[in-house]
């Protein structure tokens, strides 16, 4: 049976919504067995600090006034999750722990420890009782019956025993983080980030197989996310640099998170609370991950040199101020980072080795590749002095530089070192689908193209779809004979395989770039983006799909800072959505849209003279590359109604397909049945379209399929269908297979901006998608 431990921290159990949220996890990724371990919700540790500073500062007062406050939270947090006896009983326990806390103050007997534990046994218990009231089977424990520490040193047999013979594999167990106790029975702190410490103390004790951290941001990325909003989130990350992240700065994991795995097999992931589909960080081995590149923010922290610093002594520090230090060697000097705060306490324990030599420092660190760190380092200063950011000291070493400044490197310059120093040298991953038409000659073209954009982007093929088989290999492959490999390797996938194989690259940037006509693969886009994927399509499926799941899949894309191209899905390679986005952008409003936006349609009306039938045109459309597999998805005008819903959407319109008149370019009776039912029925189309030609002429006209999208006032035209034209007009003078976009703005209102040209055809089609790839990379670069 596998075991599993789940970290909760303060801000995923912030509410009673926080909690329904957190059990709503529990519900779908746990089973008996598991353990979840929970820190205080929300800020209540910082109130009860605040509880502990006013009861030794013997204001009773503010003493009693907190305990009001505390009292309040936690009986509404019961009172919104829990109902009748349940309720009750945690609302009597919380009123006498509290009365407890109130008179151990007055009689001077609060234990500070003890004092704190409160959070996480409130937030263990409540979450429990939650649990026990969906029907799940949940125990709730107190961690210092499972974790003794003697003289600050786990006792490690003692642990292990007691959690093997708490953890059973009939429930789930809801155990306190941060929190255990010495030999004597008295509480203590596991530190800053505690909880994280359990949770992997636990899982080694009892030998799980994984711990999942849940936490607000959605994994490690190369920088705060919250600062810098093209901070790369990385799919793995080694031990090491994870370590080495948590001494120089990142909030993210703690060093003493990762102590407990050491030796171990156990996998750690990081992962999102608020997003609990997006996919994780995984915490890796050395060797099961290249090296990344991060840049980490420092805040008021002290530079102390040491004499004679003994093996264990930072770590004996670390536990001593339950914060970890970070120590490094300059010459023949040993210099320790520690947080200002602490500088007082580790100064008196070093007992006259140690002499502060910076005070009150800010700064940044880069972490990465050993091969990458020289160079990034003359970067950085550089970068630093032309930001008149004034370095006090700075260090080299093997995986990381440091500077430490006076300044803050506040969010601005954040973005600014991210952006010269992070961004560059990444690797895009590429999974290409559909390998039709477009797709064939798109591969064709990767070669040449990729090589060219090589320059600035690393860039791999990693996946070859069709419906049923897929070529993966996570290295690259080499598409000078991907159809030899294509033979050899390739194998049927399910969904879940796909998404796995993508789940497991280890690339900054992933694409999947949509070459199918196929509706159900465009179903799968919100799976690639929680799997943080960027999505190129020439499949119009998505962006014709009905408006709810069209904008929840936008903000998906937006919240996790995702691109998504189609240029190709209008007008094959013509530019006309980065027209319509750049006239936009610059403040010009579209009034109009009007002209032909097949190519099939185009192609086949332009062609047609009466010399040969009109069905055996549209076989050799189909020869040509221009149709749709099925090209009565062109003669019946919903590829243009597609077409014109895309354009509508990208204007800002809130439209679905059925709100776009149409009218077939084909008798409604050759619509139903197989492809074969159509062409044995063939006639009945020559037929229809026949008298059509004869009504325009009888007009002195030609026949178009013509769309047109128009605002006026209030008023919305939207329609798509056939068109008797003038014979010299531009629209009945198409070059065969061109498209043309007649587009009025209040910029372009009588002399309108025309973009015209092929509309459909796989080699322009496959260029287009590769200017998309283009334009991807400027955006990552
Ligand atoms: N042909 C053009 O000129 C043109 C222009 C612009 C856009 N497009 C769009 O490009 C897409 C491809 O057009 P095409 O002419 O190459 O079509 P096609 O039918 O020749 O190729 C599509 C390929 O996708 C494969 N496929 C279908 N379902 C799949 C799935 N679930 N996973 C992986 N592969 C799958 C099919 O087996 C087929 O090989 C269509 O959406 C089309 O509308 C085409
Ligand atoms: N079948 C489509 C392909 C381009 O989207 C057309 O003819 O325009």
């Amino acid at each position: 049976m596998t075991k599993a431990v789940h970290k909760f921290g303060g801000s995923s159990l912030s509410s009673a919504s926080r909690y329904q949220a957190v059990a709503n996890i529990i519900l779908s990724q746990c089973s008996a067995g598991d353990s979840i371990v929970v820190s205080a919700a929300g800020k209540t540790t910082n109130t009860l600090v605040k509880l502990w500073q006013s009861h030794v500062q013997g204001d009773a007062q503010a003493v009693n006034d907190i305990v009001l406050q505390l009292q309040a939270q936690q009986s509404q947090l019961i009172s919104e999750l829990l109902q009748g006896e349940a309720a009750r009983e945690l609302l009597a326990t919380l009123d006498d722990e509290l009365r407890t806390v109130t008179s151990a103050s007055q009689q001077a007997q609060l234990h500070e420890a003890t004092l704190l534990a409160h959070g996480e046994v409130w937030s263990a218990r409540l979450l429990a009782a939650y649990l026990n009231t969906l029907g799940v089977q949940a125990r709730n424990w107190d961690a210092r019956t499972l974790f003794t520490l003697h003289q600050g040193q786990l006792l490690e047999q003692k642990n292990q025993q007691a959690c093997l013979s708490a953890i059973d594999g009939e429930h789930i167990h809801v155990v306190t983080g941060f929190i255990a106790a010495d030999s004597e029975g008295q509480t203590v702190t596991l530190g800053r980030n505690g909880s994280d410490y359990s949770a992997t103390l636990l899982a080694s004790y009892i030998r799980a197989d994984a711990v999942s951290i849940w936490t607000d941001t959605q994994g490690v990325f190369s920088t705060d996310p919250r600062k810098v909003a093209s901070a790369i989130k990385y799919p793995k990350v080694c031990r090491g640099q994870a370590n080495l992240l948590a001494r120089l700065g990142n909030p993210v994991l703690h060093a003493k998170t990762l102590s407990p795995l050491k030796n171990t097999a156990i996998k750690l992931v990081v992962r999102s609370s608020y997003d609990p589909e997006a996919s994780p960080t995984e915490v890796v081995k050395e060797g099961y991950s290249k090296a990344k590149r991060f840049i980490t923010t420092l805040e008021n922290c002290d530079l102390v040199r040491v004499e004679q610093l003994q093996a264990g002594e930072v770590r004996e520090l670390s536990q001593l101020i339950q914060h970890s230090i970070h120590h490094f060697s300059q010459g023949a000097e040993v210099f320790l980072l520690v947080p200002a705060a602490f500088t007082h306490q580790v100064v008196h324990q070093l007992q006259g080795r140690a002499n502060l030599v910076g005070s009150n420092l800010n700064g940044c660190a880069v972490v990465a590749p050993s091969n990458e760190v020289t160079s990034l380092y003359q970067q950085a200063r550089q970068l630093l002095e032309t930001q008149e950011v004034v370095v006090r000291a700075s260090h080299i070493a093997q995986e990381y530089a440091l500077f430490l400044t006076d300044q803050l490197i506040d969010a601005d310059l954040l973005a600014v070192l991210h952006d010269r120093l992070i961004t560059k040298g990444q690797e895009l991953a590429v999974i290409i689908a559909g390998l039709g038409n477009v797709g064939e000659v798109f591969v064709a073209q990767c070669q040449e193209q990729i090589a060219h954009l090589q320059q600035s982007f690393d860039i791999k093929v990693v996946g070859l779809l069709r419906s049923n088989q897929m070529l993966f290999a996570a290295s690259g492959i080499t598409l000078s004979n991907w159809q030899s490999q294509w033979q050899n390797e390739a194998v049927s996938y399910t969904k879940a395989d796909l998404l796995a194989r993508i789940g497991e690259l280890d690339y900054e940037h992933k694409v999947v770039i949509d070459i199918t006509a196929s509706e159900s693969f465009s179903q799968l886009y919100p799976d690639f983006v929680s799997a943080d994927c960027h999505l190129i399509s020439a499949n119009k499926y998505a962006g014709t799909a009905p408006n709810d799941w069209y904008q929840q899949l936008r903000s998906k894309l937006q919240e996790r800072n995702l691109y998504w191209r189609y240029n190709t899905s209008v007008g094959a390679g013509l530019p006309i959505n980065f027209a319509l986005a750049d006239l936009q952008n610059s403040g010009d409003k579209i009034v109009e849209v009007e002209g032909v936006f097949s190519g099939t349609l185009s192609w086949l009306c332009s062609r047609y003279d009466g010399s040969e039938t009109f069905s055996e045109l549209v076989l050799q459309a189909q020869q040509l590359g221009y149709t749709e597999p099925d090209p009565r998805e062109d003669l019946s005008g919903r590829d243009m109604q597609r077409k014109l819903l895309i354009l509508a959407r990208d204007l800002g319109l809130t439209l679905d397909l059925d709100d776009i008149e149409l009218s077939p370019l084909m008798p409604d009776s050759l619509a139903a049945g197989s492809w074969q039912d159509f062409l044995a029925n063939r006639t009945e189309l020559d037929t229809f379209y026949t008298a059509q030609v004869a009504a325009a002429a009888a007009q002195g006209k030609v026949v178009r399929y013509t769309g047109i999208l128009q605002q006026s006032g209030a008023t919305l035209t939207a329609k798509v269908g056939i068109a008797f034209v003038e014979p010299g007009s531009a629209l009945a003078n198409l070059t065969p297979g061109d498209n043309i976009f007649v587009i009025r703005s209040q910029w372009y209102q009588n002399n309108p901006l025309v973009i015209q040209g092929p509309g459909a055809g796989k080699e322009v089609t496959a260029a287009g998608i590769h200017s998309d790839l283009y334009w991807l990379i400027q955006q990552l670069k």
